[in-house]
């Protein structure tokens, strides 16, 4: 196998927004949880999603996870690495973004690492170097009330540089818009005044295929499904990857019961979960009990197998920020969420034992949580349930087939749980 695309994401919903891109912009892709075993069977593919659970470990480990998955990639032929990352650029000064970053840049000899999280489709745009959730700068939107990461400053040249051991520049959208050639003088210019990275605008689609035009000319780049449409049709227009190439999963129906679990309290979440509970039956979980102990998911998958075997069910955590925030005061907040995570990864755990097939699954590290538990070493990529969010056939894993999906906190349209579930068949 010889890669085209090498892509390290920081998170396994992220991973699975970028494998449908490059998938829907003809790429053949497999999202690989970690990097592959040497006998994982993977298919012939132009590119390869590494998903890390990396985006709210320490930053040492982060950037750790992140070469060794380079290596491996490089060994494999990719002379692109993208680092993937959220759209909503979730991160803290701390990192992770910053010093993954840097370290590749240092590893693949770029003097300058183009960056930008703009991901129009979803409503992610950068102008000047401020990223926008569709009408409202970043600060204003929901990211500011994140669990893990609230998002306080949209100015991403100011988030960066607090990261980063290096200069940050910007290439503003009057550069984008005249296009390739005047965007690499302008990257030549910064990187000649000691500038190592650059957040890039992007508005358009089209402004994100000069960046990947751009970009496939360095050997590392920072972003997200944005960033990885550009390369993707980068790709494809210099003839490195035949057009059209990538073949969707085939839909041989998996049946088995079905069950959703969310633990990302965003907005579109909690909005998504109140939609669901016309149409299928809803246990909101006690977080407080579930940090008290396991007794709280025993009782919960009581109430699933009583329920499971007349339609799917759903079991949230989710709560409302203010009560986020209440819980973590009394737990701290890497506590309360590494044991929401864990709870919902023995829910899952249990769910499959009791005959699970299909599987919905909100929030990073929701998702993060349960793929590890589950053991499912990789996924392929079939139909697309809302922007970034596509099925997901599991691959190389154990007895049973399963089909996935991984939902990003904040994607998905209100009716997000039933248009999953339909298409999961
Ligand atoms: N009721 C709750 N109170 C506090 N924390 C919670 C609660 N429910 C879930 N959590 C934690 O909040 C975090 C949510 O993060 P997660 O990444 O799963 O969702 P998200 O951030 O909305 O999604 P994404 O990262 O895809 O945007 C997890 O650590 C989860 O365990
Ligand atoms: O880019 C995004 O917004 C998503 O793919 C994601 O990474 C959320 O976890």
């Amino acid at each position: 196998m010889t890669l085209a695309l090498g892509c390290i994401a920081d998170d396994y919903t992220g991973a699975s927004d970028l494998a449908n891109t490059l998938t829907r912009c003809g790429l053949r892709t497999v999202q690989t949880i970690g990097i592959p075993a040497d006998d994982l069977q993977l298919p012939e593919v132009d590119a390869v999603v590494v998903s890390l659970k990396s985006r709210s470990i320490a930053a040492s480990k982060a950037v750790e996870k992140s070469r060794a998955a380079e290596k491996w990639m490089r060994s494999r032929g990719a002379d692109h690495v993208l680092f993937k990352i959220c759209s909503t650029f979730d991160s803290t000064d701390a990192g992770n973004i910053g010093p993954v970053m840097d370290a590749l840049r240092i590893d693949s000899g770029d003097s300058i690492v183009l960056v930008t999280p703009a991901f129009p489709e979803t409503g992610r745009t950068v102008y000047q170097g401020n990223l926008f959730v569709g009408a409202v700068p970043l600060n204003e939107s929901p990211l500011k009330d994140h669990p893990l990461n609230p998002m306080h400053d949209s100015n991403l040249v100011r988030v960066l540089a607090r990261q980063s051991v290096t200069n940050i520049g910007l290439v503003d959208l009057g550069v984008v818009a005249c296009g390739a050639d005047v965007v690499r003088t302008h990257l030549d210019g910064l990187s000649e005044n000691g500038f190592g990275a650059a957040i890039i605008d992007a508005v358009f689609a089209s402004d994100l295929e000069t960046i990947g035009a751009v970009a496939l000319g360095h050997r590392v780049s920072v972003g997200a499904s944005g960033m990885g449409l550009g390369l993707a049709r980068a790709l494809v227009a210099s003839g490195r990857v035949k057009a059209n190439a990538a073949t969707s999963i085939k839909d041989t129906p998996v049946g088995g019961a079905a069950a959703c679990l969310a633990g990302s309290c965003s907005q579109a979440t909690l909005q998504q979960i109140a939609r669901a509970e016309q149409v299928m039956p809803v246990l909101h979980l006690d977080p407080e009990q579930v940090i008290a102990g396991g007794a709280e998911v025993q009782r919960a998958l009581g109430w699933a197998k009583e329920r499971l075997g007349k339609g799917p069910v759903l079991i949230a955590s989710s709560s409302t920020p203010d009560q986020v925030t209440a819980l973590q005061k009394r737990h701290g907040r890497d506590a309360a969420g590494h044991a929401i995570e864990q709870a919902m990864a023995d829910l899952a755990e249990g769910l499959v034992r009791a005959g699970v097939q299909r599987l919905v699954v909100a929030g990073g590290e929701t998702s993060g949580a349960v793929v590890d538990r589950l053991g499912i070493p990789g996924f392929l990529v079939g139909a697309e349930i809302a922007a970034g969010v596509p099925v997901l056939r599991a691959v190389g894993a154990a007895e049973r087939q399963m089909l996935l999906a991984l939902k990003s906190g904040n994607f998905g349209g209100p009716a997000f749980f039933e248009d999953a579930l339909g298409l999961m068949t």
